[in-house]
């Protein structure tokens, strides 16, 4: 049988007012690894993980997400979300909203300790979310991702705005979530973090111009670390435009 990759797309277009945000993209996601989307600001990282999630409008092509149209409800309880922006509730504490969220999802109700643990937050779980700092609310819109153990989680920007050890404990989390058979589609714009991917996506105005591993990228291109190779690879496209 051939294994369906975690996340599939054909010929992905997507226009945004009168752009075109995401220009024929063609990529595949295996199954139980970390995978990073890695592109500056603006170059189409949120907006192809709303096609992931199902809620944006497509111009062309198919986005399949776990063998099934992205925004199939079936694929509800399967995939976990987690936005820029948070998705908790401020007049509630940190464990009051994931007691909420897994009713809702209808997850078990011992799961709410265990992303509770997951994400460190277990100092904070009587406290008010409104009252946590930026990061600590990130971590409260994560946990409640993580409950009913989703099959793929697609995670925008997770890290922005933590600090080193934090930034170090989450990398180390999505990888225990990954050993475990998750997959995990994070996207990024700080290059360091693109080592501690499984392997990398790199977006650019809304094209792919890399799909590989930290490692493959490296030798690829000849640098020592991804923001060279990021330039790299740029220069390496635009060169023949040049002549
Ligand atoms: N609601 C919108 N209407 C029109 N254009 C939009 C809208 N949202 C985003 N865009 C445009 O789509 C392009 C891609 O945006 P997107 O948010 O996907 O980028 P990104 O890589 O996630 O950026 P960032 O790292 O800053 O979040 C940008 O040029 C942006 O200006």
């Amino acid at each position: 049988m051939v294994e369906i990759g975690a996340i599939e797309t054909r010929g992905l277009r997507v226009r945004r007012g009168r752009a075109e945000v995401l220009r024929g993209l063609t990529v595949s996601v295996p199954r139980g690894q970390v995978v990073g989307l890695l592109g500056p600001s603006g170059s189409g990282k949120t907006t192809l993980m709303r096609c992931v999630v199902g809620v944006q409008r497509v111009a062309d092509g198919t986005v399949t997400v776990l063998g099934q149209p992205a925004g199939s409800p079936r694929l509800r309880r399967r995939v976990g979300y987690v936005t820029q922006a948070s998705s908790v509730y401020d007049d509630l504490t940190v464990r009051e909203n994931l007691r909420y969220f897994a009713r809702v999802l209808d997850a078990p109700a011992s799961d709410v300790d265990r992303v509770i643990d997951e994400t460190g937050l277990g100092g904070q779980a009587g406290q008010l979310t409104g009252s946590l700092s930026g990061g600590q609310r990130n971590r409260v819109s994560l946990a409640a991702a993580l409950l009913g153990a989703p099959e793929l989680l697609v995670l925008d920007e997770p890290t922005v705005g933590l600090d080193p050890v934090l930034r170090s404990e989450l990398w180390g989390l999505f990888h225990r979530l990954a050993d475990a058979g998750t997959s995990l589609f994070v996207s990024s714009h700080v290059m360091d973090e693109a080592a501690r991917c499984d392997r990398l996506l790199l977006l650019r105005d809304g094209e792919v111009i890399a799909d590989d591993t930290p490692l493959g990228l490296l030798q690829a291109t000849g640098a020592n670390d991804a923001e060279a190779a990021f330039l790299a690879v740029i220069r390496a496209r635009e060169a023949p435009e040049r002549r």
